[in-house]
């Protein structure tokens, strides 16, 4: 392939990368390419919301990667989705949208990165929204970012925030104002009953611009560096090997996985571990791939009489059917359905001066995403700790673009990481335990009330926790004296010229809460510290 040069190499369209794509060449002063592994979001089940059902797991949609085995999870591996089509992970995702909590912005801001403070991100956040409250204080009218409210209620749901309540959580109206406190229905990323993936929401505007170049199917191999400056990437096409190249910058957004691995292969990372690779170092930066943060979900199912639910509804043909002329005719019912419908953020002891605690609470049960519903009614009180000790860490395992890296999420390594997944299963029972469900007739099916004490409880967790999908800090940003810091505030690589990693990879800390919406404010400040860059220049 012969080369081609761009003022701007964008490596990844997902959630971030199409960000970038539409502020980088908004202004017409640049050209830009956005180079994408994936293909196209040509797929109905990247549109009709319940699509996350077919595209998990699927090699269309999904890089199938497998986590290690995990000594916290009693050994076990882990599928580890992650979105492979223009959109990226936004295109499968469970459509929740959440900022996170004013304190975790402001405790970036404190270890020393200027302009990540809550006051700094909020006007962001909202710049680039349209939300269905429309325009006020804490939220925008008339941006790209869609976010509209469920189409659709559970009568279970309801009762669960009326036992929320009485067990001490109470109502929440919008978990989007700094504190998420509070028991409701999640907002989602949907457009009149269609998901709205980054890929519809800011790429798609931006395609008839001329100065855009959009590439599917070319997976980046590596940054190409001349002097301690990047000056393009290497790519294969179709397996053929090409060069493209940035006149200005090279931005990678292919997400807290697949970023650390590019930088590993261009010799930026641990010197003594790309060494052992063979692999010549051109910038020695032990924080490559490793704070890997993600949320482990612990699953407790709890069987439930006299109340529908989806595992009963999607048994019948019949039900299928109407579900499916409802959502065509209507675009409402099952089909817009989120996997999670209602939120709860609590704190699971006095330890936490924020909550710590989030839970997904699904009308339905399965032993793992990909497999049938269970044959019989009951829901999921899925809760996860939204702010883990344990580390874990992403690397290669060779120089070749197309073995996929070592991932290690590390869940439950810390004792305080087992305590507090010991303390949310008893606040999943403390909750379904009050009058509100005793209708029901709640039996809890796992992990089991026989186990009540702090070390089966743990040891239990690691039998029913998953990833609930937010790998995140795999390229992390600090104060240049921070030794496992790769990028400064405005994510630039420490040491490398013209290269900036603007993704999930970036976050220091994990945000309490789910990390779409984060990481499309991250590659929104990403595009303006660009352009300012490139403006002064
Ligand atoms: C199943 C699932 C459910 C989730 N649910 C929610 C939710 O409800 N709400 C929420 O807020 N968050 C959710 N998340 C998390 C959220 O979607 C991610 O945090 C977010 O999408 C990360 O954005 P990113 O830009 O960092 O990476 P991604 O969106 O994953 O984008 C990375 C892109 O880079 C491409 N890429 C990777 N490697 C290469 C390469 N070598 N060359 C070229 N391209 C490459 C990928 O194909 C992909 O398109 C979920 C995630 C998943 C997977």
């Amino acid at each position: 392939m012969s080369d081609q040069e761009f003022d701007f190499v964008v490596c990844g369209g997902g959630s971030a990368g199409c960000v970038l794509a539409n502020r980088l060449s908004e202004n017409g002063k640049y050209t830009v390419a956005l180079l994408e592994a994936g293909g196209k979001d040509d797929w109905i089940w990247f549109h009709i919301p319940v699509g996350y059902l077919f595209a998990i797991g699927n090699p269309r949609s999904d890089w199938l990667f497998r986590t290690e085995g995990t000594p916290g999870l009693n050994g076990r591996e882990l599928a580890y989705p992650r979105g492979k089509v223009l959109g990226g992970s936004s295109a499968i995702n469970a459509m929740i949208y959440m900022r996170g909590q004013a304190a975790d912005y402001d405790r970036w801001r404190d270890m020393g990165l200027d302009g990540w403070g809550w006051d700094d991100v909020l006007p962001v956040f909202k710049r680039h929204e349209d939300n269905w409250r429309g325009a006020g204080p804490l939220h925008g009218a008339g941006g790209e970012w869609r976010i509209e409210q469920p189409r659709l209620r559970w009568r279970v749901l309801d009762s669960f925030i009326e036992a929320a309540e009485s067990a001490g959580i109470p109502r929440s109206e919008d978990f989007n104002t700094g504190s998420n406190e509070g028991c409701g229905y999640f907002d989602v990323n949907q457009k009149r009953g269609r998901r709205w993936s980054a890929a519809r929401g800011f790429l798609r505007p931006a395609l008839g611009r001329p100065n855009l170049t959009v590439m599917t199917d070319v997976l980046v191999d590596r940054v190409l560096t001349e002097a301690g400056r990047a000056r393009g990437v290497g790519i294969l096409r179709g397996g053929v090997p090409g060069t493209i190249r940035a006149r200005r910058e090279v931005i990678l957004s292919a997400g807290a996985v697949a970023s650390p691995a590019i930088l590993e292969r261009s010799g930026i990372g641990d010197g003594g571990r790309l060494q052992s690779l063979g692999i010549a170092v051109v910038r020695d930066l032990p924080g490559v791939g490793a704070n890997l943060q993600d949320h482990l979900q612990l699953r407790p199912i709890y069987k439930v009489a006299n109340v529908p639910t989806m595992n009963m509804l999607y048994r019948s043909l019949l039900r299928r059917g109407m579900m499916g002329l409802e959502y065509l005719l209507l675009r409402r019912g099952a089909l817009t359905m989120a996997p999670s419908q209602l939120g709860a953020f609590t704190r699971s002891s006095d330890r936490h001066a924020t909550p710590n605690l989030q839970f997904h609470v699904q009308p339905l049960s399965l032993d793992k995403f990909g497999d049938a519903m269970h044959g019989f009614p009951a829901i999921t009180v899925s809760v996860c700790n939204l702010r883990p000790t344990s580390r874990g860490s992403v690397h290669i395992r060779s120089r070749d673009a197309r073995d996929a890296p070592a991932i290690a999420p590390n869940y439950l390594a810390s004792e305080e990481d087992r305590l507090v997944a010991a303390e949310s299963i008893r606040c999943a029972r403390r909750i379904m335990h009050q009058p509100a469900m005793a209708g029901y007739r709640p039996e809890e099916f796992r992990p089991g009330a026989h186990l009540e004490s702090d070390a089966d409880l743990a040891r239990v967790a690691g039998d029913i926790g998953t990833t609930i999908f937010h790998p995140v800090g795999t390229a992390r940003m600090g104060a240049a004296a921070d030794p496992l810091a790769v990028l400064d505030k405005d994510l630039r690589v420490f040491g490398v010229e013209g290269l900036r990693v603007a993704d999930a990879s970036a976050m220091p800390f994990i945000t309490s809460g789910n990390t779409n919406s984060p990481t499309i404010m991250i590659a929104e400040k990403a595009s303006a510290a660009i352009l300012q860059h490139a403006g002064a220049n």
